[in-house]
C-alpha cells in the first residue's frame, strides 16, 4: 500500500546516498564502473557475478532492492570479486585488495552508523509479504 511505497522510496534514497558517497571516494575509483572486459578478457571466466558502484545505482533505480540486506549482498560482490580476481603478492594486486577491504569496512561503518534497525525490520516485513 502507499505507506509501503513510502518506506521503499526512503530506502532507495538511503542506498543512493551511500552509493554516491562511495563513488566520490578516490580510493574506490576502480570500483565505480564494470571491469573492462576488453582490458581483462578472462574476467568473466573467473568472476561469475560482476558488480560495481554504477550497477548498484542502476539496480536501486530499477527497484531491485527491498531491503538493505539485499543491497549489501550485491555491494559485497564488489570487494569479494576483487579479492578473488587479484590474489597475487605483486604490488598491483595488494593495492587493489587493500582498497577492496577499505570499501567493505566503509560500507559496514556507514550502515552501522546510519541505518536504524527498526527501519530495516520494516523493509524485511515488506519483503516477506510479497
Ligand atoms: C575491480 O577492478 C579489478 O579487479 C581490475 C582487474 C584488472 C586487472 C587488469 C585490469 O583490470 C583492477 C583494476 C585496477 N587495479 C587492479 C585490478
Amino acid at each position: 500500500e502507499e505507506q509501503e511505497e513510502d518506506v521503499l522510496r526512503e530506502l532507495r534514497l538511503f542506498l543512493r546516498n551511500i552509493t554516491e558517497r562511495l563513488s566520490l571516494d578516490r580510493r574506490f575509483k576502480a570500483f565505480t564502473k564494470p571491469v573492462d572486459i576488453e582490458e581483462v578478457p578472462d574476467y568473466l571466466m573467473v568472476i561469475k557475478k560482476p558488480m560495481d558502484l554504477s550497477t548498484l545505482l542502476t539496480n536501486i533505480d530499477e527497484h531491485k532492492y527491498v531491503t538493505v540486506s539485499e543491497f549489501m549482498a550485491d555491494a559485497d560482490l564488489i570487494w569479494k570479486n576483487t579479492l578473488e580476481y587479484n590474489p597475487d603478492s605483486d604490488p598491483m594486486d595488494r593495492n587493489i585488495r587493500h582498497r577492496a577491504c577499505a570499501l567493505k569496512d566503509t560500507v559496514r561503518a556507514i550502515i552501522r552508523d546510519e541505518l536504524d534497525e527498526d527501519f530495516e525490520r520494516v523493509c524485511e516485513e515488506i519483503r516477506e509479504s510479497r
